[in-house]
């Protein structure tokens, strides 16, 4: 009965928050609002209620397992918990938090629960395995909610099976082979979305995640769709139109979605041109594979992610194999779509827009550019190699575009963490992000604060303890080789080609928020001369 008298005690929690409520003389108005409110009015009342006695169910639960738990930072408002503070504070706010409350503690955000971690925690967070605090339970079921999109079959193949397969195919060995298939991707980008002497891009997001798609169908999915633009646009537009729903869920309650489904943006689209597309190409494939094999000659289709897919092996409890099925492997272009485009092209927004906002880098770019590359020389994975600034820059881009707090994994079970602090199963475990890559949220938030030296030459793919943007241990990103790569290739050839303004002319601001507390890009228009 101990976590009753916690309930009880003076100073505990809900005590100090039925104090803070009495206090509102907005409570001696409830009784007469019920009276006189509107339909609307209940709804709102009774939202807000069910998400107290929601939390006041989970605390009850929370107490009675006794466990370890992390501080709860106080001054949670009435129905937005801690959600206002990040909005119109961020910075203050969370480094305040860190500086009383340290690595782990536990804040409110949207009427749930959510421990908070930095520093070491964070690390140690990132790197437990998916069993344990699973990203796909987390942010990918709760927040996007993909699993709205795909069954579970193709959910488990996107979880367990694309990331060894492109540990496989893309990994930092392999990237010189990549440099080819990447050029041909620009080159197509540019012809189709840059082809006229001046080129206005109002809606830079979805720009850059077409110029991704074209830029990265050759070399993941295959030449042969490279200028497919139905793949394209579905390899593009995917995650942006799972994401654009994400508002609406986060709003509706959970238990109403099933009806509103029929009412979002559809993205069953995009499922139906892979299966159009995909599946023939892949059962002609293996055709040609089986022909190969029963001549006695090995095949030399380039391995590409498409290509691991087809050859992947399943292997039942009795050791018998068997393939993925043709429909199996087009959903699952789209779950690589759904990993790689978002991401690549939001940082390759940041890219652009820094160098926009600061002409002084821009400069030290082009000279580099010109130093290691003279006269147009084509691109190759050496020369990158060669470009510290570069490097440096995309190492910052990554820093600097981290989330404030980034709301992610979710306790498969009861999780203990080193300093013995303990989360109970359901938990979401967030992650302070930009503490860890800059020690607390305030330091070099600004234009100024850009700043590539910093990174002193560390590679942009290797994980440190202050850099933590491809997360850390088992699971750290596996396709950031490639997008690195894709994203220096991009800043490459987009400014030795085209003079790049914002179409007001104004510097932009390059670092948003949603919410306080979410990166998101810059949204201003950009314009694209060609310089020949
Ligand atoms: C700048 C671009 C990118 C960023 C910032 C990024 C970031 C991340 C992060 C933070 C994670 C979670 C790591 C963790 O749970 O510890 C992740 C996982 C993953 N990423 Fe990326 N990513 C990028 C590009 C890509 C690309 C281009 C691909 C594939 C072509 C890719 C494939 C994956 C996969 C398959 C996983 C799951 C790994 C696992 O569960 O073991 N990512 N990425």
């Amino acid at each position: 009965m101990d976590y009753l008298d916690t309930l009880i005690r003076k100073n505990a929690p809900i005590h100090k928050a039925v104090e803070l409520i009495q206090k509102f003389p907005v409570t001696h108005k409830l009784t007469d609002m019920y009276n006189r409110s509107s339909r609307n009015e209940l709804w709102l009342v009774g939202t807000a209620t069910f998400v107290t006695l929601y939390n006041l169910s989970a605390y009850i639960k929370e107490k009675r397992q006794k466990l370890n738990l992390p501080p709860a930072v106080p001054f949670g408002l009435p129905l937005f918990g801690h959600t206002l503070y990040l909005m119109f504070m961020p910075q203050k706010f969370l480094d305040w938090c860190n500086k009383n409350y340290g690595e782990v503690y536990n804040l409110t955000l949207q009427g749930k629960v959510v421990t908070i971690t930095s520093g070491k925690s964070a690390e140690e967070a990132f790197k437990t395995k998916n069993t344990v605090l699973s990203l796909d339970q987390g942010i990918v079921r709760d927040v996007l909610h993909l699993d709205y999109v795909f069954s579970e079959e193709t959910m488990d193949i996107g979880n367990h099976i694309n990331p060894s397969i492109a540990k496989a195919v893309i990994p930092s060995t392999k990237m010189s082979s990549y440099v080819p298939g990447i050029q041909e991707g620009l080159n197509n980008a540019c012809n189709v979305l840059l082809g006229e002497k001046t080129n206005t891009h109002q809606d830079p997001n979805r720009f850059l995640q077409n110029f991704v798609g074209y830029m990265s169908v050759p070399g993941l999915v295959g030449h042969e769709f490279g200028l497919n633009t139905e793949i394209i646009n579905s390899f593009a537009n995917f995650t942006g139109d799972v994401i654009q729903n994400v508002p609406l869920f986060m709003f509706v309650p959970k238990f109403l979605h099933k009806f509103v489904l029929p009412y979002v943006q559809q993205v069953s689209k995009h499922e139906d041109v892979m299966l159009k597309y995909i599946a023939p190409f892949v059962r002609e494939r293996r055709e040609k594979m089986k022909l190969l094999e029963q001549a006695g000659e090995e095949h030399d289709y380039v391995q590409n992610f498409l290509q691991g897919l087809i050859e992947y092996e399943l292997i039942d409890e009795n050791g018998v194999k068997s393939h993925l099925s043709p429909e199996q492997i087009s959903r699952s272009i789209l779950m690589v779509a759904f990993a790689s485009v978002h991401t690549t092209s939001t940082n390759l927004n940041h890219g652009i827009f820094w160098l926009l906002a600061r002409p002084d880098l821009k400069a030290l770019l082009m000279e580099e550019i010109e130093r290691v590359l003279p006269n147009n020389a084509p691109i190759t994975h050496a020369a990158l190699g060669q470009m510290k600034f570069l490097n440096n820059f995309t190492r910052e881009i990554l820093r600097q575009g981290a989330d404030h707090l980034s709301t992610g994994k979710k306790a498969m079970v009861n999780f203990t963490f080193a300093n013995g602090y303990q989360v109970p199963k359901g938990r979401v475990v967030g992650f302070n992000m930009r503490q860890v890559n800059f020690g607390d949220n305030s330091t070099r938030y600004s234009l100024e604060g850009m700043d590539p030296s910093m990174s002193f030459n560390k590679l942009t793919t290797t994980p440190a303890k202050d850099f933590i943007s491809f997360g850390a241990g088992k699971h750290i990103c596996p396709g950031r080789f490639f997008a690195i790569q894709e994203i220096q290739m991009s800043l490459i050839y987009l400014f030795r080609n085209y003079d790049i303004s914002t179409a007001t002319g104004k510097p932009p601001k390059v670092l948003n928020t949603i919410a306080g507390y979410m990166s998101t890009t810059c949204d201003d228009a950009l314009v694209f001369t060609r310089k020949d």
